[in-house]
């Protein structure tokens, strides 16, 4: 190559060689290296392919782009209507920030399967910093840093194996029967099934976090309003908050947003300061007394025994990263399952004859002078069929988790830059008539007849209400059992009906997990044929 430069632009090393005599070597040794330079550029870039051009989108304004379009309301559907326009990978200027919204199953195969790594990345907006203790959980906190790979490993494998969901089915058995206990109680009176499943999923979790009930004086005030505070983090956390848009102004917090989640933050944080010391004076008062530390199996002492591990063992846990932990297992856990809880009960009760066949498989399969048990639940697959017909029209995660992109890519003919955010709209692929026939009919049967076909591993990129890839949901397998055997349970123990005078509506709220808008407010009568049957009973 050298020869080839110098042979190029030898005439001019020879014309100026002849005007006036010998050149310094320096002198001709420069010309040699610009002249490469030049040949070199020259070269590249005739070799180079044009870059495809940014995915197209709405124009928006100066400085704010597209903000003051999207309103704060289900964002999913806006994002929907906007694929319309735009087709299923468009951009959105939201500020100076590059978003790219994609609605397709190829390209989110693309996205999920075929550039996983870079797309695994998170940029936790600031109510999520907050809300984990500096992004010290699992769901966002980057994919680069090796704590991540430890947590996820820790919450999916070790404390969320099978044998260890299997190991804790007692625990689940228990907080659901005490509930159908409780509104055995009651019958007659309505309830309000979200909370109904969101105290019930929660105790299950915190029985499997730290073996009761939420302890102390703390607990006990935490417990009466642990729901309000759950769904107003899942508001928070979904809603465009200007200051991610305008870093220089986050300081003045225009929207109250990261004052919200410090105020809930504190909350939790009491709650887990108190149970870790209530534990640690626990064992310490046991060491004393016998020479032995307590030996507790649940996920809390698990996760101190990793933090009391070496700081050089690749395992080890900050504390901060035991909060974080704990807030996801918190989080994750109940609010997902208490809304599609309420989501399926809303769609049996607008839909009776669906109802009706529910009520008639879990009459075969277990039988009205039976209570429900987790073995029963892979029998039931025209309730199975309705769960993922529920998933199918109210994702609890449209949008799942919004991931960055972490090295620029060429996705669907377009390029998408190094740090713009990405969602994936499975709501719009789920609602798309190219793909599911008359979409926004309730219809459990579209789910029977292949049932391994839609699952929810996240293979079939039609259908991920739990997400796919390495981000897909760690908690899959808790999330889909407690769903199960909560629904079954309240749809085997009572008949319900709405209270009179009242209307059945299906409107949503958005946050990151999209809610009912108004609760399901429903009364039970009782269903099983001996009373006996509403006790709790030990396994
Ligand atoms: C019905 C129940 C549930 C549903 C529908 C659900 C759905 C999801 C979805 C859609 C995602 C985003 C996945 C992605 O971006 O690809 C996710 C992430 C996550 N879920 Fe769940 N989930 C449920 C239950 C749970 C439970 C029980 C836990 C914890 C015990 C949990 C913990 C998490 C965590 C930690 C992440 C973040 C994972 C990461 O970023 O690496 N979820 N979930």
């Amino acid at each position: 190559m050298l020869e080839i430069a110098y042979s190029s632009f030898s005439w001019l090393l020879n014309v100026s060689s002849q005007k006036d005599g010998p050149l310094p070597a320096s002198f001709s040794f420069l010309i040699a290296v610009l002249g490469i330079s030049v040949w070199c550029v020259w070269t590249i870039r005739k070799s180079r392919k044009p870059m495809p051009p940014l995915p197209p989108g709405p124009r928006g304004l100066p400085i704010v782009g597209y903000l003051p379009f999207l309103g704060f309301d289900n964002l999913h559907l806006v994002f929907t209507e906007l694929a319309g326009a735009y087709g299923p990978i468009y951009k959105l200027w939201l500020g100076n920030k590059l978003t790219i919204v994609i609605s397709s199953p190829s390209l989110v195969k693309e996205v999920v399967r075929d550039h996983d790594v870079a797309f695994s990345e998170r940029e936790p907006p600031i109510a999520a910093q907050v809300i984990t203790f500096g992004s010290n959980d699992i769901a966002f906190d980057s994919y680069s840093s090796p704590s991540w790979k430890n947590k996820r490993k820790i919450l999916a494998t070790d404390m969320l194996s099978n044998a260890n969901l299997n190991a804790c089915y007692g625990l689940r058995r228990e907080q659901v029967m005490k509930t159908i206990r409780d509104v055995y109680k009651n019958v007659g009176n309505p309830f309000d099934i979200g909370e109904l499943a969101f105290l019930t999923a929660m105790n299950a979790i915190i029985g499997m976090m730290w073996g009761g009930k939420l302890r102390g004086q703390e607990g006990a005030a935490i417990e009466g309003h642990f729901k309000d505070l759950s769904s107003e983090l899942m508001v928070l956390l979904g809603k465009p908050n200007i200051s991610d848009i305008f870093p220089s102004i986050a300081r003045f917090d225009l929207q109250g947003i990261e004052k919200g989640m410090k105020k809930i933050r504190q909350s939790f944080n009491e709650l887990f300061d108190s149970v870790i010391e209530l534990r640690v004076n626990a064992a310490t008062e046991k060491k004393k007394v016998n020479g032995m530390s307590e030996q507790k199996s649940d996920f809390l002492q698990f996760l101190l025994d990793l933090h009391n591990e070496s700081e050089d063992s690749a395992s080890s846990l900050t504390m901060n990263q035991i909060k974080g932990i704990l807030m996801d297992l918190v989080v994750g856990g109940t609010d997902t399952t208490s809304t599609s809880t309420e989501w399926v009960m809303a769609e049996l009760m607008q839909h009776p004859e669906i109802m009706e066949k529910v009520k008639k498989e879990l009459g075969d399969v277990v039988g009205l002078n039976n209570t429900i048990e987790e073995f029963h639940l892979p029998n039931l697959s025209y309730l199975n069929a309705v769960i993922k017909e529920s998933f199918r029209l109210h994702p609890p995660l449209p949008l799942l988790v919004p991931r960055c992109c972490g090295q620029p890519l060429h996705l669907g003919g377009y390029t998408v830059p190094k740090g713009s955010r990405v969602f994936l709209n499975m709501w719009s692929i789920n609602m798309d008539p190219n793909i599911w026939d008359n979409p926004s009919e309730f219809r459990p049967e579209r789910f029977l007849n292949d049932s391994d076909k839609f699952d929810f591993r996240g293979n079939d990129f039609r259908y991920l209400p739990f997400g796919s890839g390495r981000r897909k949901c760690p908690g899959l397998s808790l999330g889909a059992k407690m769903l199960s055997f909560i629904l079954a349970s309240f749809l085997h123990s009572f008949e319900w009906k709405l209270p009179q005078g009242t209307e059945l509506e299906l409107s949503s709220k958005f946050g990151i997990v999209v809610k009912k808008k108004t609760p399901l407010r429903l009364i039970p009568m009782p269903r099983l044929t001996d009373f006996e049957l509403y006790k709790y009973q030990q396994i």
